[in-house]
């Protein structure tokens, strides 16, 4: 549970400190160093000699795209490329002053462009983050473990008769970064690939993911200055005389709404043009030709971000903050015609992703936030997921933050995806939730097919406990029930018995229906109790009610048989497609608004997914209680064990069976997309 005291904007002054010496933003200690020509060279890598001499050769003989090799490149001392320097002296390259022939810049760009088609359309890596003094303090233990590009949590489990046994979840990324992993390291391996690309024309987003204080902001503060660094070094070399320009601006997303962060938070509003190009209207872009101005600029946007303070972090975000560096060209290499813009790179510090998930806030503020930030990053992992799998319909309008990214999923685009996880036992829970979202992104790509089988399937077993089933017919009729009657998109409904609180099950643990159990174990009041309990479990039911009905609703525009799989759906000849689009047409205008109900669908099996799992801690919880109350002479402790054994298993199947209808919802969720992309 989360103490948020609201505490805008954020300070430099505050207790953020930087704990490691590449995060030369935000650490105080840097500050002098960094404005120091010689000590910002020496931050960079650069050498503090004469620049331009002899090192042209190495520098285009090793490779005009590897940023490695322009780590040796020298700068003289105190000069930076700056906006007053001739970066337009015409249309013609100078060989002459560069040691270039035109054919070597020629070769270097088509050798850029086929870099370009080798750097994966999605890369999701995970960073581990250093334990904190205060886990260290509460003797947290260190629960992940990382081997190559897998990655192990070992989640501390109690059974039913109090023994411990430890869980392990294994998942498998793109890349994992251990706690030992500078910020350079992160940089090289998650944004420096494509920062060539954005010459060509590509939009690329950098986004980082995680619980509250697990390191999205000590990740992705240094990446957009590594970054304009590396861009500001291709535009005076590789793209020299090119007219290419280099643009910034900074905004946040809170609460459904625009802010530019260099602009005294101005507010900005969002539209879309002829061409259906979103633009923000308002938003400041700054033309920026020295890194230490961009830097400037970061420092300045990140203290004017909103942050709340919370038990994991004391400058928590409570937005998402979006950095784009915006290379743009006018038609002719001058100034005489306005730039067009021809690659992006944004940046996303997204805010914490527990905070959707923190119903238990009684801030109506916090919790709008909450509710804004889930449904933000579920439109996120939809339209990443969509973007990899090629489809042409991209739910772009599933939030704002999807809405303004909408250009950097269109064409030939590329997204790193960096989720940060704290090590500890404590976050054990958002961890789990963190890596399951990065696995969902991946896990359904184009291509990944053998991961999406084995890996994601078996990550939701791994996390699931099931002990044997008693047999119980009413139960596994239940489960029947519920398994072969689909939605009209072919996912399992919601019956008016939720499968997953067993009436059974209700009935013991609640004490409303004359149970086996000896009366004795429960007390008047402990009735009472279990009674709101179950009122509360009840009403969580209902909860889910509306739901099936949005469900039935959006369904209801398409026809069952010729959703219910993709195969199906091809079957149908293009006709029956036709009249079937222009049925879906007909009952409704957009079909994000669909997508939009079934996100919130999604989101809401989760939800009751935690939920079960949370109800079926309570009840171990209090029928151990209860147990120890009962240890009496007498007692038929064996009945009763047998049966409080009954209904954990039942729980346990209730929740497995959430957690494959949550499968089955995404598969179809995917289907649906595939649809509607075929339909466009
Ligand atoms: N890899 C790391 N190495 C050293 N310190 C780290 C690392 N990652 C995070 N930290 C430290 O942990 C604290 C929390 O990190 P940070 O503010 O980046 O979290 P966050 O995920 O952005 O949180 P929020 O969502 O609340 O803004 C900071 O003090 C930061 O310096």
């Amino acid at each position: 549970m989360s103490v948020i005291e609201r505490s805008m904007p954020r300070s430099n002054s505050g207790n953020h400190h930087r704990q490691s010496s590449d995060n030369f933003i935000l650490d105080a200690n840097y500050h002098g160093r960094l404005f120091h020509p010689s000590a910002f060279a020496q931050e960079f890598g650069l050498r503090s000699s004469s620049l331009r001499k002899n090192d042209d050769d190495r520098l285009f003989t090793s490779g005009l795209l590897d940023l490695h090799s322009f780590d040796t490149e020298l700068l003289p001392e105190g000069q930076y490329f700056d906006d007053s320097e001739p970066i337009f002296p015409g249309n013609k390259l100078a060989p002459s002053s560069r040691g270039l022939t035109e054919s070597n810049v020629l070769k270097s760009i088509s050798a850029d462009k086929e870099r370009a088609n080798n750097v994966a359309k999605i890369k999701v890596a995970v960073r581990k983050r250093p334990q904190n003094k205060k886990e260290i303090a509460k003797k947290e233990e260190d629960i992940i473990t990382i081997d190559s590009n897998s990655l192990t949590v070992h989640e501390r489990k109690l059974k039913v008769d109090l023994t411990e046994y430890v869980e392990k979840h294994e998942f498998f990324f793109d890349a994992v970064l251990d706690e030992d992993v500078s910020n350079d390291e992160v940089y090289a391996e998650t944004v420096e690939p494509i920062v060539p690309l954005i010459f060509q024309r590509t939009k690329a987003t950098c986004f980082a993911y995680g619980q509250t204080g697990s390191g999205k902001t000590y990740t992705m503060q240094p990446l957009p200055l590594k970054a304009s660094q590396d861009i500001l070094r291709l535009m005076h070399h590789t793209y020299q005389s090119q007219g290419f320009q280099l643009y910034v601006s900074f905004f946040e997303i809170y609460g459904g709404k625009l802010f530019d962060l260099l602009n005294d938070r101005k507010k900005l509003c969002m539209r879309e043009d002829g061409k259906q190009q979103v633009c923000i209207v308002g938003l400041q872009e700054y033309r920026v030709s020295k890194v230490e101005t961009i830097k400037e600029f970061i420092e300045k946007g990140s203290a004017t971000r909103s942050t709340g303070t919370t038990g994991a972090n004391e400058e928590s975000s409570r937005s998402h903050a979006i950095l784009q560096l915006c290379i743009k060209r006018s038609a002719d290499g001058t100034e005489s015609k306005p730039a067009r813009v021809i690659g992006k790179l944004s940046f996303i510090d997204l805010a914490g992703s527990e905070r959707g998930a923190d119903t238990t806030d009684n801030d109506k503020q916090t919790r709008i936030e909450g509710a804004e930030i889930n449904k933000s990053l579920l439109a996120l992992k939809e339209c990443i997921r969509a973007l990899d799998n090629d489809q042409g319909h991209i739910p772009f309008r599933g939030s704002k933050l999807t809405e303004v990214l909408r250009d950097s999923f269109v064409g030939d685009s590329r997204t790193v995806m960096i989720s940060c996880i704290s090590p500890s036992s404590g976050s054990c829970e958002h961890t789990l939730n963190t890596l399951r979202y990065a696995d969902r992104v991946k896990s359904l790509s184009k291509g990944n097919s053998f991961r999406r089988d084995s890996f994601s399937l078996s990550n939701l077993r791994d996390s699931t406990v099931l002990p044997v089933l008693p047999h119980d017919d009413n139960f596994e009729d239940e489960i029947a029930h519920v398994s072969s009657e689909r939605n009209q998109f072919g996912w399992p409904k919601h019956s008016g018995r939720e499968p997953s609180h067993p009436s059974n099950v209700e009935r013991v643990a609640s004490g409303r229906v004359e149970g086996k159990l000896a009366p004795s174990m429960y007390s008047n009041q402990q009735r009472g109790q279990r009674g709101i309990q179950n009122e509360r479990a009840e009403k969580e039911n209902d909860y889910l009610v509306p739901r099936q009905d949005r469900t039935r609703k959006v369904s209801n525009r398409v026809d069952n048989n010729q959703l219910s799989t993709v195969e199906d759906k091809r079957k149908i000849g293009s006709h029956a497609k036709s009249v079937n689009l222009s049925h879906v047409e007909n009952t409704h205008s957009d079909p994000d608004d669909d997508l939009n109900a079934l996100l919130k669908d999604e989101e809401d099996l989760v939800t009751a997914h935690r939920r079960q799992v949370e109800e079926t801690i309570d009840i171990v919880k209090e029928e151990m209680n209860l147990l120890v109350k009962a240890d009496q002479p007498g007692n038929q402790l064996d009945d009763y064990i047998t049966k409080l054994n009954t209904i954990l298993s039942q729980k346990a199947a209730g929740i497995f069976q959430l957690q494959t209808q949550l499968a089955q919802f995404q598969r179809r969720l995917n289907e649906y997309n595939v649809f509607l992309s075929s339909g466009e």
